[in-house]
């Protein structure tokens, strides 16, 4: 075991129990603490969670009050109330569902004239609203986090970046035509994502699973951006069995657990 760091690793039945698990780690530290500034990230990995989320809110009274949340990335060009957008994600599927303030928020701008600038401010306000308490991940085929693409650099905070053919490919299934799938995002770096205090990390899929092996048990590299989260002190992966495939039945200064079937009605 390196140090102190230590990944906890969760491997779950399916991508919905996925969710319900990474749901209660959100509202386990909303509960602890209902301020908590939560990162967040789109894409359809995260989709279940959100859904149990707000099943939680109206269940539960799960409250969303006082929280702020800081979304991971945004297409470059992308007007808020454009529907591919990440904003139009946002709300469509989280915020106009559960009781958030909507100026508490916050997601890149991408239709900054300097996203140089953009990043910078985007970056500061983090730490101004106290820093994120819990980062939600999801991760891409070539194991990027956010939009961090292999190559990244490990220092970088919140930037405009060029997405990867892959990338482009993989997310053109939310589009009509390959063509319209913008290609440059401003993204969170993995220095903004590495100063979160905790994270979670989420994948299901088999197409995930060597991105998985490499985040988790790989050579810590910027070919593989996600493989940083390895010297992150406080991770956990959360995944359905397809997606832990390729990881080696044991692993030192990892916890395995394994949530088997423990459900009931949504
Ligand atoms: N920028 C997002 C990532 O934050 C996300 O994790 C990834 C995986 O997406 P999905 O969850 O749809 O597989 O896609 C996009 O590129």
């Amino acid at each position: 075991m390196k140090g102190d760091v230590m990944m906890r690793i969760i491997i779950t039945d399916s991508y919905r129990q996925m969710g319900r698990e990474a749901a209660n780690m959100v509202a386990g530290q909303l509960y602890l603490k209902p301020d908590s500034v939560l990162g967040l990230a789109t894409g359809s990995t995260p989709l279940p969670m959100y859904r149990r989320l707000i099943a939680l809110h109206r269940s539960l009274g799960l409250d969303f009050s006082e929280v702020t949340t800081f979304n991971l990335d945004e297409y470059v060009g992308m007007a808020p109330d454009n529907p591919q957008s990440y904003h139009y994600f946002m709300n469509e599927n989280f915020f106009s569902k559960v009781n958030i303030r909507p100026d508490h928020t916050y997601l890149p701008d991408g239709m900054a004239e300097d996203l140089e600038a953009e990043g910078h401010r985007y970056d500061a306000l983090i730490q101004q609203k106290g820093g994120i308490d819990l980062q939600v991940l999801g991760i891409g085929q070539n194991a990027h986090i956010g939009f961090n693409e292999p190559d990244v650099k490990f220092e970088a905070i919140t930037h405009c970046v060029e997405l990867d053919e892959e990338t482009i490919r993989a997310n053109s299934r939310f589009f009509q035509r390959l063509e319209d799938v913008p290609r440059y995002a401003i993204s969170m770096g993995i220095k903004t994502i590495m100063m979160a205090r905790r994270i979670l990390l989420l994948a299901n899929g088999a197409n995930k699973a060597e991105a998985v092996r490499k985040a988790v048990c790989g050579s810590v590299m910027p070919e593989a951006p996600a493989s940083i989260l390895q010297l992150h002190r406080d991770v956990t992966v959360i995944l359905d069995r397809a997606a832990a495939a390729r990881l080696p039945a044991h692993l030192e200064g990892t916890k395995i657990l394994y949530k088997g079937r423990m459900d009931h009605a949504e």
